[in-house]
């Protein structure tokens, strides 16, 4: 038998919440042709020009109020993830990170130099498929391997949003938010400009042709983000019995001025406690790690915001992190 490995890979943090690493970190991010997708001297005059003279400093400050002593919540809940996946199996375990460190390059190439390893098992951390970030992860361990000449398999974890052991997972890790009393549940997803969702689609027809387009069956469901977080969360109500009345959809974390994914979190937030609602519950499953996303722009920022247009309170529910049905559920998929 082959001997396998596993990496597992996120989409990585700044080295330091400060603002040269920060700004260092945004332009490798965002100079990614999967990110900003448009030709290169385009891409570099709205980085250098628009993103890279103000955001670093905003989003240094937004780090820092999520930083804790070890490190970006981001990378340590997923070294923490990595440790107990390795306690589980009898093939190394590997972490590696899209943007900053530690990179897909040199966890490859670790994991790579070890004795006899023939496949390489590579997990991209995100449920839903995007170009943005399986894609470009995938692309990029496929482009470390050519570069290197490794002789190793690679074998790609598809997109895992309607796994039924993954729903569970994510169904048991609430569950302890979900038994208090709650008036709505949102569920916040990281949102996606609407063109890369035509761009993905690969029948060219389908994807944002019409309203309920993510409800009919088509193959473009294979690479559609929506489709993938409609079809989350309608699995996971199921599950956990939330009435529809009782809960929304929205997207999170825009940036520029093209067409993002609707609606967006905020007025979703806005509206909700406009409407009366005082006590919401804020599930995120686009992320499998607590991160700036969830912890900054939803637990102090969304929070904030909610209570400013009159609701009483917001819990975020932690993402699945190391839940133990979670390491369970990867550890299972790494030995089927
Ligand atoms: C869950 C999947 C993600 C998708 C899809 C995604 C698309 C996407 N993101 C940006 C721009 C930014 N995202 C930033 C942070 C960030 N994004 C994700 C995940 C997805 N992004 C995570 C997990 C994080 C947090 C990283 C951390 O260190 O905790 C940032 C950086 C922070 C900031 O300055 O706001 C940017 C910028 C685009 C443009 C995009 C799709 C086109
Ligand atoms: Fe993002
Ligand atoms: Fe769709």
């Amino acid at each position: 038998m082959s001997k396998r490995a596993v990496l597992l890979a996120n989409l990585g943090s700044p080295d330091a919440p400060e603002e040269q690493p920060v700004r260092e970190y945004l332009n490798q991010f965002l100079m990614d042709p999967y990110v900003i997708q448009l030709p290169w001297l385009l891409r570099r005059l709205i980085v250098s020009l628009f993103v890279l003279p103000k955001r670093p400093k905003d989003s240094a400050e937004a780090y820092a109020s999520i930083w804790t002593e070890d490190g970006s919540p981001l990378i340590t809940l997923s070294v923490e993830l990595q440790k107990l996946l390795q306690q589980r199996l009898d093939m190394p375990v590997g972490l590696a990170m899209r943007y900053g460190n530690p990179s897909i390059e040199s966890q490859l190439l670790v994991l790579a130099q070890q004795k006899d390893i023939e496949e390489v098992l590579f997990i991209p951390l995100y449920p839903h498929y995007a170009d943005s970030t399986v894609t470009t992860s995938v692309e990029e361990a496929k482009r470390v391997v050519a570069k290197h000449q490794l002789n190793i398999k690679l074998n790609v974890l598809p997109p895992f949003y309607q796994q039924p052991d993954y729903i569970q997972a994510l169904v048991d890790s609430t569950q302890e938010k979900l038994s208090h009393d709650y008036d709505h549940v949102v569920f916040s997803y990281h949102g996606l400009p609407e063109l890369h969702l035509t761009k993905a689609d690969p029948t060219g027809k389908h994807c944002l042709q019409s309203t309920d387009c993510c409800d009919k069956p088509s193959e473009a469901h294979a690479t559609c983000y929506r489709h993938q977080v409609l079809r989350t969360t309608q699995l996971f109500v199921e599950k956990a019995g939330i009435p529809a009345e009782k809960y929304s959809i929205a997207f999170q974390s825009r940036l520029g001025r093209a067409k993002w994914l609707e609606p967006s979190t905020s007025d979703t937030l806005e509206n909700l406690a406009i409407k009366g609602v005082k006590r919401v519950l804020v599930l995120c499953p686009a992320f499998v790690t607590d991160c700036l996303e969830t912890l900054e722009e939803i637990e102090i920022a969304g929070k904030e915001e909610f209570i400013a247009a009159g609701g009483e309170s917001l819990e975020l529910i932690p993402c699945l992190n190391s839940h133990p049905a979670w390491v369970d559920t990867l550890a299972n998929w790494c030995q089927q």
